[in-house]
């Protein structure tokens, strides 16, 4: 007897997942198995094209079903590329990386419901419909077939056995049938007809099976006998060929789930046929979800691409922008070279016209989306808004008039998110800038003390929480002709209505106390200053320069930050009580009360921006003498 393998743990956990499964729609196991077959087809294909040895012979190759009421097996042959031992051994026995990470997010969902439906679990949705699951398989190239068999969690084994042809051979002894589940259903031709239709139709190899029919009797066409013969079940035509007009949402949604373009639902397809200078048939999905590895370096962008029905790259970067890395599908189109390589299709210009058009056609269902369907687009924002803001921001802002309309940010008046045309909109005349505010967070931002004068004045604030944000504003300098202005920087353009003045003498009169207090502070702000922002709030911090505080957070946390340090400034509101105790210890002469109100008063303008003290221990002390 062969020796029992044990499963990956991984697999082990989602292997016992699908064996006791509740999942209402099981019937998907047939779809992944016939993907996996259509896949291991493929993969002869291509090594056709480029191996002159191997020729292929498209009536070869094929994906068979046979359904067997008398032993309850369905078996599912394909004469695809096959696997060897040690293939049968890696691709079975642990599970597919793509599933295992996404599926480790989403944690224990018992009945393995979210798992199926949002993931898809390949091979082991197997274990859904049968206790008993065998793979035959013989690799191209190869004398030796083997055999791997598992009965689910407990594991597996594999034995050296005989096969004719190159592929695989999937047996499944079917669960017995429970009271909610009949899996008789999964032996009835009519049934797995429709499964297969519903699900597999486009997959471009013939899905065969034995089919019984009533036909005629050749002596007396009165008399009818049942034959049974041989039929191809789906129509093989690929949905992009079809007319849009034959197909449903359900449809474009089977075709993604069916391509594993994403686990998720899309949130939108835009299916395009171009039959002009160029002819090309496309879908482009906008996923709902951020896949887990998005920001990885693992994520790869791409299309698929087609040359006449003919996949000649699963993941084509250059039909993609960067900003739009996101969109997952497919182009097929009659001008591409079969046997073009990767270095002349990058060069190729039929691809960059494809390419350009693409970005084009992306960037208007984005804005359609945005004007008719707000809340999708608020979804498509949250899981990729920040996409678009590096897509403003990267390759020195080339993209950034094709983008700037598709950003999205919270204002402190609407609290919610808005676009900046309708913040520009929104602006009473006199108003200057389209100000922002930046920190960690939406309640943070209500909190500072920088917000007051403009926020009293009745403008909206945008609030930037991303670290992305005010280097992509930065890039854009305006919007509509309107400049983007922090509420921190020093020249507000708001009139202090006739105060100007007052503040002036004021200022003046201190000035002596605020350039001492810049002496206690030397090497960490430029300047004390009188505040011209401050109402209820004693201190804030502000930047002088191009550089805010907000960014110097952000490119310290870089790798080559080069150490770019804003030019800090203390701003104190000398209308504020506390201005009065430094005015005693100043008039006092009491320098130590002095230094401690200014490093006191510092360190917590510091905590406010978000930013760490210094010395913590130091400041608790200071506190502490102001407590004796
Ligand atoms: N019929 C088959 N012929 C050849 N190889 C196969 C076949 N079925 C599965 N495999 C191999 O087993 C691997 C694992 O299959 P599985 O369905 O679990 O995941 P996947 O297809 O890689 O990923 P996913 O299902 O998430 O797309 C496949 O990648 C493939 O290499």
């Amino acid at each position: 007897m062969a020796e029992k393998m044990q499963f990956q743990a991984e697999s082990k956990r989602l292997l016992d997942m699908m064996v006791h499964s509740i999942y209402s729609q099981k019937e998907v196991f047939l779809r992944e198995l016939i993907s996996n077959a259509s896949d291991a087809i493929d993969k002869i294909y291509y090594k056709a094209l480029t191996d002159d040895q191997l020729v292929f012979e498209q009536d070869d190759y094929y994906i068979k079903v046979i359904p067997n009421k008398e032993t309850r097996t369905l078996t599912i042959i394909d004469t695809g590329i096959g696997m060897t031992k040690e293939e049968l051994e890696n691709n079975l026995g642990v599970i597919a990386k793509s599933g295992s990470l996404a599926f480790k997010s989403e944690n224990e969902a018992k009945d393995g419901h979210d798992i199926i439906g949002q993931f898809g679990v390949g091979f082991y949705a197997a274990f859904m419909v049968a206790d008993e699951v065998k793979v035959l398989s013989k690799a191209l190239h190869s004398d030796q077939a083997y055999l791997w068999e598992s009965q689910g969690a407990d594991g597996y084994t594999i034995v050296e056995t005989t096969k004719d042809q190159v592929g695989t051979t999937i047996i499944l002894k079917l669960k017995e049938n429970e009271e909610e589940e009949n899996f008789d259903d999964f032996l009835d031709e009519y049934q797995l007809k429709s499964i297969i239709k519903k699900y597999s139709d486009f997959i471009r190899y013939p899905i065969k099976m034995d089919v019984t029919t009533s036909k005629p009797k050749e002596d007396n066409d009165k008399e009818f006998e049942e034959i049974i013969e041989e039929q191809t079940i789906n129509s093989m035509v690929p949905i992009w060929r079809k007319n849009k007009n034959e197909l449903t949402d359900e449809d474009y949604q089977n075709f993604y789930q069916e391509k594993r373009y994403g686990f998720d639902q899309p949130l939108k397809h835009v299916h395009v046929s171009v039959d002009g200078s160029i002819r090309y048939n496309a879908i482009l999905f906008i996923p709902e979800n951020r896949p887990f590895d998005y920001y990885s370096q693992e994520y790869q962008k791409g299309l698929e691409l087609y040359s006449n029905g003919v996949l000649i790259m699963e993941k084509c970067p250059d039909l993609l922008p960067d900003h739009f890395s996101f969109v997952k599908g497919m182009v097929d189109s009659e001008d591409l070279s079969l046997n073009i390589s990767r270095e002349i299709l990058q060069h190729d210009r039929q691809l960059k016209l494809i390419a350009k058009n693409i970005n084009k056609k992306i960037k208007s269902e984005l804005k359609t989306l945005l004007k008719n369907e707000r809340e999708q687009y608020e979804k498509f924002y949250e899981s990729f808004g920040r996409q678009i803001k590096f897509g403003v921001y990267n390759e020195f802002g080339t993209h950034k008039d094709l983008l700037k309309d598709l950003l999205l940010f919270y204002s402190s008046k609407e609290k919610k998110l808005v676009t900046l045309d309708e913040y520009i909109s929104r602006m009473p005349e006199e108003q200057k800038y389209i100000y922002y505010a930046t920190g960690d967070s939406i309640d943070r931002i209500d909190k500072l003390p920088q917000t007051e004068i403009v926020a009293d004045k009745g403008y909206e604030i945008l609030y930037f929480t991303e670290d992305i944000d005010e280097f992509a504003i930065k890039m854009l300098v305006n919007y509509e002709e309107k400049e983007f202005k922090s509420v921190s920087s020093g020249d507000l353009g708001i009139d202090a209505e006739g105060k100007e003045e007052d503040n002036e003498d004021e200022v003046k009169e201190n000035k002596e106390i605020l350039t001492k207090m810049s002496e206690i502070l030397t090497g960490k702000v430029k300047e004390v200053r009188a505040s011209k922002r401050l109402k209820s709030h004693p201190v804030c911090l502000s930047a002088d320069g191009e550089v805010t505080i907000e960014m110097e957070k952000v490119l310290s946390m870089m790798p080559d930050n080069q150490n770019v340090k804003a030019d800090k400034v203390l701003e104190l509101n000398i209308h504020h009580s506390v201005f009065n105790s430094i005015q005693a210890a100043f008039n006092n002469n009491d320098d130590e009360k002095l230094a401690l109100y200014t490093n006191l008063l510092y360190n917590q303008a510091l905590l406010i921006e978000g930013l760490s003290v210094e010395d913590p221990v130091a400041f608790t002390n200071d506190i502490c003498k102001v407590m004796q």
